[in-house]
């Protein structure tokens, strides 16, 4: 996102962070607040006011705040901005389950409707651990905090549900208490520059559609890798696993992405319809047959970059027994006529070789092959690369001549690079990109009910399975590896094999 040079700001905000003394507001929502701040999208009158029980003062909660900055934005305190900008911050100590509290947040809405001569948007931010959720959203609705349906909007944070059943109670719940287009249920994976720019390349572009499709796709892979492993959120983490984690949101919202029908425009519910039926079409696994479709992973203890760490059961907070994966890898199928018998394989990890984030469109060999045989290093060059973090770019690989007097082929990369190609921008954080469409009411880059159930029915088969079968050969995969060897034997078994980019360092 560039700076806003067109003055068209959102309107008045109010923004309440439930959950404002914690972690995801001191990491992510605040720098990212500030960052639109620095770019001039913050509206001309705005107010953020942090909730939670610890005492703090509104200059320590800066302070504290303040901190993050420091640590975790991309762009540093510099000439006096944060001070200009922490001025529109606040903070109200309140225990959340406490009826009584809420209604000095309606006293403080009408006092900046007051000050401000404008009736502003009203946006609770719910950075609280989700079984808070519930309780929360009943009392802003008895209170009648987002009666009006035009202006107030209620944002939930991850897990959305522990499984289908609980998501679907949770979603029964809120949509009784708000309408749907009040609620905002993020996956910051959606925010991400690079994500939002795979409806750009298939959808402004008329040279791939053609192509993206059953006849001339042969498999689409997807790696989500982490170096990080669980480390402090064992607690968090033992209700998860990779698949809950990882799989469940971001990994099935990145193959919608991929796989989804073009839409008729961006309006939200389009976007949504589309991405609703990619998930609707994606087969359901008998449980008797998962494990044909479906391999789990543990890291043991070993080494990762020159450190020692730990193995996932000896963490904090985590079972020394424990049967949580930290890596899943799946195969999909998407039963519909585009992709008819095309494999989707995903894989996710913590700890493992290299932090990545890739989607691999791999193409079908040509028909006929008339080069000889040694002409080519490799006869399967034509793919389609996006990659999504750390690096950003695009690559096209083809068969090339190689200069010389014989007909030599080999891969070449045609490379699109962020970087290079806008070397004058910076790429938005994704809580930006997202904490800017809340507050101007664009909910297309969230989760709708429906889409987040349909990806819960996707994944339960899978963990139904797992609980009813627990795993025999926990730890099974080393630190600084990728992943363990049945996952290579997932694809190995149709004749592929992962592929890993190197790092610009290796
Ligand atoms: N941290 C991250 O990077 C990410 C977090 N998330 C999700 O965001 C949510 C919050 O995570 P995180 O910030 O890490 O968690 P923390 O444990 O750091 O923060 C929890 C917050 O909840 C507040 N809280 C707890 N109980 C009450 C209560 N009764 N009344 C008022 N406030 C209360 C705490 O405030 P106090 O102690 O002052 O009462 C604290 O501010 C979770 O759902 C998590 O899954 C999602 C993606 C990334
Ligand atoms: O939601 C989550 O995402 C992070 C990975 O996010 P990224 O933006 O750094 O790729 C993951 O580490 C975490 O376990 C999960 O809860």
């Amino acid at each position: 996102m560039a700076s806003n040079n067109n003055n068209k700001k959102p309107k008045a905000s109010v923004i309440f962070i439930f959950g404002g003394s914690g972690d995801l507001n001191q990491r992510k929502l605040t720098p990212a607040l500030y960052n639109l701040f620095i770019d001039g999208w913050m509206p001309e009158k705005f107010a953020i006011v942090g909730l939670g029980r610890t005492q703090y003062s509104d200059d320590k909660f800066r302070d504290h705040l303040s901190k993050g900055i420091q640590e975790f934005s991309r762009r540093k305190e510099k000439n006096g901005i944060w001070k200009d900008f922490s001025q529109h911050i606040s903070y109200m100590p309140m225990d959340a389950e406490d009826d009584a509290s809420y209604k000095s947040l309606s006293d403080r809405v009408k006092e900046y409707e007051k000050d401000w001569g404008v009736n502003p948007n009203v946006i609770f931010y719910l950075a609280v651990a989700p079984q808070l959720v519930p309780d929360i959203a009943q009392k802003l609705s008895t209170i009648k905090l987002c009666s009006d349906t035009q202006t107030t909007r209620i944002v939930v944070e991850k897990p959305f549900g522990h499984d289908l059943k609980s998501a679907r109670e949770l979603n029964k719940l809120l949509t009784s208490l708000f309408d749907e287009d009040q609620i905002y249920r993020i996956d910051h994976y959606l925010g991400k520059e690079t994500v939002q720019n795979i409806l750009a390349l298939r959808f402004a572009n008329a040279m791939f559609e053609p192509i993206w499709n059953r006849n001339y796709i042969d498999h689409v892979q997807i790696t989500v890798a982490e170096t990080v492993g669980v480390e402090e959120r064992g607690g968090y983490y033992e209700q998860s696993g990779a698949l809950r984690d990882m799989v469940q949101n971001h990994i099935l919202q990145l193959l919608c992405m991929v796989a989804m029908e073009p839409p008729v425009n961006f309006e939200a519910n389009e976007i949504r319809n589309k991405k609703v039926a990619v998930l609707n079409a994606i087969r359901k696994f008998d449980r008797a047959e998962v494990q044909n479709y479906a391999v789990r992973g543990q890291y043991g203890d070993g080494w990762l970059k020159g450190k020692k760490v730990k193995g996932y059961r000896q963490e904090e907070k985590v079972n020394p027994q424990s049967n949580v994966e930290t890596y899943a890898a799946v195969k999909f199928y998407i039963d519909n006529w585009r992709w008819h018998r095309i494999p989707f394989y995903v894989r996710t990890g913590k700890y493992l070789h290299q932090k990545t984030s890739v989607i691999t469109i791999q193409f079908r060999p040509a028909p006929h092959y008339a080069f000889p045989a040694e002409a080519a290093e490799t006869w399967r060059p034509n793919r389609l690369t996006i990659s999504i973090q750390p690096e950003m770019d695009i690559r096209l690989r083809f068969q090339a001549k190689r200069p010389g007097q014989t007909m030599s082929l080999s891969p070449v990369d045609m490379i699109f690079s962020y970087t290079e190609a806008y070397p004058d921008e910076h790429e938005p954080e994704a809580y930006e990109t997202l904490l800017l469409d809340v507050m101007e009411g664009n909910p297309a880059q969230f989760m709708r009910a429906d889409q987040v159930e349909a990806a819960w029915e996707v994944v339960m088969p899978i963990i139904e399975a797992w609980e009813q079968r627990p795993p025999i050969d926990f730890p099974n995969y080393a630190p600084d590896s990728w992943g363990p060897e049945d996952a290579e034997a997932l694809i190995a078994r149709d004749g592929h094999n992962w592929i890993n980019l190197p790092t610009k360092s290796e």
